[in-house]
């Protein structure tokens, strides 16, 4: 079955829905654990994720079931690192807020000192998890604005100290150090609320925050507290905790403040290669044949 409905499925109706099928696609919001393997039944073979972000799917319930998971990597790389760049220039430019002058009637005249932003130019950008999306979005601000590159990740990336100039550093050093910092990891056990207030009391008053991973990597409490105080200068976020998060959410219309929803992937290349790579997972998954891109179970 195709779920008919605007809206995703709740769990309850997810479980409902589940009983007998042979595979799933599966979107960001189907939380899919334990229970919904269970409920689908012993013939269910492959979850296959319309993204490649894969928290939503219990990775040990899975191996335990023997069911395969797939995702989309690489068609939305340079879609998503876009949107990075796109946020941390809007962030730092005060686009957001210029905007609601212009629309709400209130930009008064041109001033010397209104709406004065930050410029990347030379500066030190920050990448939190030098994966795929990372580099892309790390090659477009070296080559770009000529920025210094400094990067956290578990490994060394050699190709990214040699091609960019990056430095692998402790997150501690990173966020002390960088003008301009990038959220690129995948959302753990280890990552959630990586960046807290602790985190923020780190960063430089001139720092602009972007996130494109998780909303549960940044304690958004923290954040609005950051933002507030005028511990950073701005935020540009296409990801929160709850999605959607609801108007009346602190977050929102805070000055200095943009949040997108959740489009990171959202041009017709990338979701068009998404549901190639989706589709061909869930028939491979059916048919007993190697994922195209398989998540490994560990
Ligand atoms: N806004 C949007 O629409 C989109 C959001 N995303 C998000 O971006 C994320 C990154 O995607 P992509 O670059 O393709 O993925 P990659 O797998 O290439 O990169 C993931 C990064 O997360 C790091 N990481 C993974 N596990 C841990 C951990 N336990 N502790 C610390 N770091 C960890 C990896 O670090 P290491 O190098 O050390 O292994 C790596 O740097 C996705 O997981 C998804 O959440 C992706 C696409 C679109
Ligand atoms: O958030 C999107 C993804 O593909 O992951």
């Amino acid at each position: 079955m195709v779920w008919p409905e605007e809206l995703p499925p709740t769990p309850e109706q997810l479980l409902e829905n589940v009983v007998g099928c042979d595979g799933l696609l599966t979107m960001l919001s189907d939380r899919i654990d334990a229970k919904v393997m269970d409920a689908a039944g012993e013939q269910l073979r492959v979850v296959s994720n319309y993204a490649v972000g894969f928290n939503n799917i219990d990775l040990s319930a899975a191996k335990e079931h023997g069911v395969r998971v797939g995702n989309t990597p690489d068609v939305l790389t340079g879609s998503t690192a876009d949107l990075a760049v796109t946020l941390l220039l809007a962030a730092a430019r005060r686009v957001e807020e210029g905007s609601a002058e212009v629309r709400e009637g209130r930009w008064g005249a041109w001033k010397p000192a209104a709406l004065l932003g930050v410029e990347p130019e030379g500066k030190t950008v920050g990448v939190v998890g030098m994966g795929r999306i990372g580099k892309a979005f790390a090659e477009r601000m070296v080559r770009g604005w000529n920025m210094r590159l400094l990067y956290t990740s578990r490994s060394e990336q050699e190709d990214v100290n040699e091609s960019l100039g990056g430095r692998r550093v402790e997150l501690d050093q990173l966020l002390a150090e960088s003008d301009f910092i990038s959220v690129h990891v995948a959302l753990t056990d280890d990552t959630r609320n990586l960046l807290d207030a602790a985190a923020f009391e780190k960063m430089k008053p001139n720092a602009v925050l972007v996130n494109t991973a998780r909303g549960e990597v940044i304690d958004q409490d923290a954040l609005v507290e950051a933002i507030s105080s005028k511990q950073i200068f701005a935020a540009g976020l296409d990801v929160t905790t709850p999605e959607p998060l609801p108007p009346s959410h602190p977050l929102v219309g805070l000055p200095g403040v943009i949040i997108l929803p959740h489009i990171g992937s959202a041009t017709d290349t990338s979701r068009c290669g998404m549901a190639e790579i989706a589709v061909d997972n869930i028939l491979a998954g059916i048919e007993g044949r190697p994922l195209r891109c398989e998540v490994p179970l560990g």
